[in-house]
């Protein structure tokens, strides 16, 4: 190990001065091991000591190199030993299959994930979570250089465990042996790692959101209690009406009843509703729609206090959209609390629903980032809807999203794609658990479909989900909120 740690000295995987990580901060050390590429000795060294401390869970694996850096180690490792390797892609393809994941694998196999550096264990986080979703089991990552600024403990409490070549301290202490660095840079790097280390990971693809402060100071919206961001100046009124609801029912659960008659669409109601904040609809995939459904739906609303969320994803130039929201057989602004909307026709179709909207009390939740495998809702999208969310505070009260696109705690983060057990279902669904979803990465609201309906007993299954989601959401607030 201490001829490898000096090899990666010498090959500039290591450096010390003063470099400004993606964070912000600023380290005393620095990692590139994405030089080893032009060393292939050095190469099939890593490949070699990260199997040796993996022997034992990966004899019998599939194995997963975290893009980019570790997918040509994961490949070394794969081929030397005869394992199967999948390749996570970071983006679906936009053409062909849009997979996420390459290489052949079933439900339940057991896959390793290997990654070449480890700070907050937030992308081996998101490699797992994809593989999870696609039904792999994934128990353990290894990794050849642990930084111990908290990544194997978040790690741990994701049931993923680490196997490291080398930590940090250990491989200062080689480097200080045989005289590449002095005393004074392994107390610096020692100082640096000790005064830095995460308490829980950054959502996929944003920074950690409990790091962040809300507009105007305080603590971000995940640290804050439901009660507190409904009182917030900031937050509208449908919002506030809707957080504290949630509060008081301590729910956080939608039901989502995807069901095909009126009859039926009515009982899930009655079934549910002490348990949810929200219930979600899709009138027009009622086969026996009736103009008197929707008072009876909002008398049910009434006596056990949610509100109603038409999921109509609007989507069209604003003249369509105003009529389809206020007329047609469906009548949606006249009865529906919440509706959902895309941002993709621009400000025109937003400003026709608000026009509409505002004056009834409505709220709508702009879609940001959808649950299904492909979606072409990239980065960009996402920063757009959220400016365009922000310009109509009045009407728009959150997203659809499956992670938080903004730390304004006056924003919702509703998220669908949601179950007891990670995985999808045959048309590119993806689901996540309550805890990832709103324990980690700090969403909302759920929403929860077939995990509910598929049921025997459909009140019993919200009654858990309700527990699952409450209990995600009292784990992140910080000790003064948590109820
Ligand atoms: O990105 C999105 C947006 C909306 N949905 C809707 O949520 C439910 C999910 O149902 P499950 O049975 O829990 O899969 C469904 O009504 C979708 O239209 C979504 O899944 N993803």
């Amino acid at each position: 190990m201490e001829d490898l740690v000096e090899a990666l000295f010498e090959a500039e995987a290591v450096k010390f001065g003063n470099f400004t990580l993606k964070s912000g901060l600023a380290s005393p050390i620095y990692f590139d091991l994405r030089v080893i590429v032009s060393h292939p000795r050095l190469m099939l060294q890593v490949a070699e000591r990260l199997w040796d401390v993996g022997r034992s869970v990966c004899h019998s694996a599939l194995l997963c190199g975290v893009p980019y850096t570790a997918l040509p180690i994961a490949t070394l490792m794969a081929t030397a030993h005869e394992r199967p390797m999948l390749m996570r892609r970071k983006e679906a393809k936009q053409y062909g299959t849009a997979r996420m994941l390459e290489g052949a694998f079933a439900a339940g196999d057991v896959c390793v994930v290997v990654e070449d550096v480890v700070t907050s264990g937030s992308s081996v986080l998101e490699t797992a979570d994809v593989l999870r979703q696609h039904g792999l089991q994934v128990r353990d990552a290894l990794v050849l250089l642990d930084r111990e600024q908290g990544g194997r403990e978040i790690l741990a409490g994701a049931g993923i465990t680490l196997h490291s070549v080398c930590t940090v301290s250990r491989l200062m202490q080689v480097l200080l042996d045989r005289g590449r660095v002095d005393r004074a840079t392994v107390d610096s790097v020692s100082a640096f790692i000790s005064q830095n280390r995460a308490t829980s990971p950054p959502p996929a693809s944003s920074p950690a959101p409990s790091l962040v402060p809300a507009p105007g100071g305080g603590p971000g919206a995940v640290a804050q209690s439901y009660g507190q961001r409904a009182r917030l100046p900031s937050t509208s009124a449908v919002a506030s009406r809707l957080l504290l609801l949630m509060e008081e029912k301590r729910s956080n659960l939608c039901v989502s009843a995807d069901v095909r008659m009126a009859a039926e669409l009515l009982a899930v109601a009655r079934a549910v509703g002490p348990h949810v904040c929200l219930l979600k609809t899709h009138v027009d995939a009622l086969d026996d729609f009736t103009a008197d459904l929707p008072e009876r739906l909002a008398e049910l609303a009434r006596s056990h206090r949610f509100l109603l969320l038409e999921d109509r994803k609007f989507a069209d130039i604003g003249h369509t959209a105003r009529r389809q929201y206020q007329g047609g057989v469906f009548g949606i602004a006249s009865w529906a609390d919440l509706v959902t909307a895309h941002a993709v026709s621009g400000p025109g179709g937003l400003e026709a629903l608000a026009g509409v909207g505002v004056p009834l009390g409505r709220g709508c939740l702009l879609i940001a980032k959808m649950s299904s495998q492909g979606a072409l809702t990239t980065q960009g999208y996402m920063q757009a809807t959220v400016a365009m969310a922000e310009a109509r505070r009045d009407f728009v009260l959150g997203f659809i999203s499956t992670e938080r696109v903004t730390h304004d705690p006056s924003l919702l983060h509703v998220t669908p794609g949601v179950k007891l057990q990670p995985g999808g279902d045959d048309l590119g669904q993806q689901y996540l658990t309550p805890e990832e979803v709103v324990g980690r990465r700090g969403c909302d609201v759920m929403v929860v479909g077939r995990g509910v309906l598929e049921a025997t007993d459909v009140t019993a299954a919200a009654r858990l989900y309700q527990q699952a989601g409450w209990d995600a959401y009292c784990g992140r607030l910080q000790p003064a909120t948590a109820s």
